[in-house]
Order: structure tokens, then C-alpha cells, then sequence
């Protein structure tokens, strides 16, 4: 259990290798790949169950495969694997946009991203660490969101993720959604990644998708979905828990950070800080 430092960002050494990284520069994307991207704790695990589902009932196929869906984690020879892998294949990562392998814009996959609050992602993120054993712990919270802030956290900084995700917030190929969004309305947002990746299901399938994948019924399926890391996973599943972590200092800060980095950007209008991050 431990660190790796790659280009200046920390990745947990149990899941990722400077070996798979290096194979990963020749992974070859295809033009309908299911891209999901996601900094970490923004709720790509919840995107992976809506689009396994949305395939499995439009396309009525069913992937056996028992790969960590992020590509950048496990073993150098999975992109030889997964050049077996029948189309559509699911392309998770939390990489930041700059790592994000080439052939992905090359041949033109659709790419969806998510984001969440970062005061519920800070929260989620420590909780994470501190639960599950296969991962480093902090000592303590305090300690934990002074390095978040900082960057100096798995799959690195939180708002270098979003600064330059937001300068490409309208490219050809691309939808943003945020966490907040889907949990407001899921069979909006379910019906909204059909549309993106041309899935196309009648209203009662988006109906039936998202009543499958709301937080509960997720949880209740988590160890068999996810092994024992499933309900670490899908811990608490609301927004606004960051109340019962952060103190008003610490809150402060995100705020500030928050101001110089997104106010005033697409990306922070859609975050919508001041309804999910203020007290
Ligand atoms: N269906 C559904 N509804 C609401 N919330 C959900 C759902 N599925 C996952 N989650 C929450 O997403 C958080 C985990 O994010 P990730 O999947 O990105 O985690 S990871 O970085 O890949 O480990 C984690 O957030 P917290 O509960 O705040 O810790 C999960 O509970």
C-alpha cells in the first residue's frame, strides 16, 4: 500500500503502475467508446450503472468483464485485452484532461464528464481513504482537505481538474453534468445520456434505469456489484454532507478557492456553489 508520483500527481500504488501508465500512451480509443471522466468522488461509479444499463437494455447485450473500469488502473496488458472488447466499450477514468489518452479526441469518442460540489467531493474523498483498506488513511480530516486544497491528493488537484475542463466545456463531443444534477432529476439526466451516446430508449426504460440506479438501490446491490468495496463506494449518496465535516475556516477557504479559479466560468454556473456550498 502506497504512492506513486507520476508528472508531479499522487495515484495509489495498489490500483495504478508507472508501467500501465506507460502502456496507456498507446491504448487506441474508438469512436463509439462510452468515455466517462470524472475526478475522483464525483460519482463515476453511478455513471458506469446507468450506462451499463442503458446498453443492456437498449442494446440488449450484456458485458461479462471483470477489468477495474478505469483505464488507468491494473495491468499494462489490458489495452491488449480490451482490443477484444465488443463496441460499445465503457471508458472510465478520474485522469486530468491533460493525460487523458490522445486517440480519444483523435478518433472522436463522446466524452461526458461529471462534477460535483467540491465541498461533498473533499468529504467523500477523506471518508473514502479512511474506510477502505487497500488505501493509504490520513490522520485526520484537518489534515486531509489542507493537502486537497493544495492538490496534493490522489489523481491531484480538485480545481486544476475543473480550470481546464471548463476551457473545453463546449467542445464538439463533449456534455458536462454534475452530480448535483442527477440527483435533482435522474430520469432527466438518465434521458440525457441516451441522447448524448445515441442509446435510444423509451420513457418507461429511462423511468425504469433510473429507478434502478438511485442511491439506495444501488447500495442494496453494491457487494455484488462491487465486491467488499461496494459500500465504501456508495457511502451516504446526498449532497450537502460536506456540513458535518468542514468548519467555517476551512469552508472559507474552499469559497476563495472556489472564487479565483471558477466564479464567473461555465463550469462554475453549472456547479451551482452558492445553492450546494453555502451555509
Ligand atoms: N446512485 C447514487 N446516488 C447518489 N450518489 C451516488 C450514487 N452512486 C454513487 N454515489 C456517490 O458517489 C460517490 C462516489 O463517487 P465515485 O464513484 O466517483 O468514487 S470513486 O472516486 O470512483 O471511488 C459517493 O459519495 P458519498 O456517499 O458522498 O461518499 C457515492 O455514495
Amino acid at each position: 500500500m502506497g504512492i506513486l508520483v507520476t508528472m508531479g500527481i499522487l495515484y495509489p500504488s495498489s490500483v495504478c503502475s508507472a508501467e500501465t501508465f506507460q502502456a496507456l500512451e498507446n491504448f487506441e480509443a474508438r469512436k463509439d467508446d462510452v468515455v466517462l471522466v470524472s475526478y475522483p468522488k464525483c460519482g463515476i461509479n453511478w455513471l458506469i450503472l446507468i450506462v451499463n444499463d442503458l446498453i443492456a437494455t437498449t442494446l440488449k447485450t450484456k458485458h461479462e468483464n471483470t477489468e477495474l473500469p478505469f483505464i488507468e488502473c491494473g495491468d499494462p496488458e489490458r489495452y491488449q485485452r480490451m482490443k477484444q472488447f465488443p463496441s460499445p466499450r465503457i471508458v472510465a477514468t478520474h485522469l486530468h484532461y491533460d493525460l487523458l489518452p490522445k486517440s480519444i479526441f483523435k478518433n472522436k469518442a463522446k466524452v461526458l464528464l461529471l462534477f460535483r460540489n467540491p465541498k461533498d467531493t473533499a468529504a467523500s474523498f477523506f471518508h473514502f481513504h479512511n474506510n477502505a483498506p487497500s488505501i493509504p488513511s490520513y490522520n485526520s480530516w484537518e489534515e486531509f482537505i489542507s493537502l486537497f486544497m493544495n492538490g496534493q491528493v490522489a489523481w491531484g488537484s480538485y480545481f486544476d481538474h475543473a480550470v481546464v475542463w471548463n476551457k473545453h466545456i463546449d467542445d464538439e463531443n463533449v456534455l458536462v453534468l454534475t452530480y448535483e444534477q442527477l440527483k435533482e432529476d435522474l430520469v432527466a439526466g438518465v434521458k440525457q445520456i441516451a441522447e448524448f451516446f445515441g442509446f435510444t430508449a423509451t420513457a418507461e426504460q429511462i423511468q425504469a434505469i433510473a429507478n434502478r440506479t438511485a442511491f439506495q438501490a444501488v447500495r442494496d446491490k453494491s457487494q455484488e456489484t462491487h465486491g467488499a468495496v461496494g459500500p465504501l463506494i456508495f457511502r451516504k449518496g446526498v449532497v450537502g454532507d460536506w456540513k458535518n465535516t468542514f468548519d467555517e475556516a476551512q469552508s472559507q477557504k474552499v469559497d476563495a478557492k472556489f472564487k479565483e479559479c471558477l466564479e464567473g466560468t461555465k463550469l462554475g454556473a453549472k456547479l451551482k456553489y452558492d445553492v450546494y456550498c453555502k451555509t
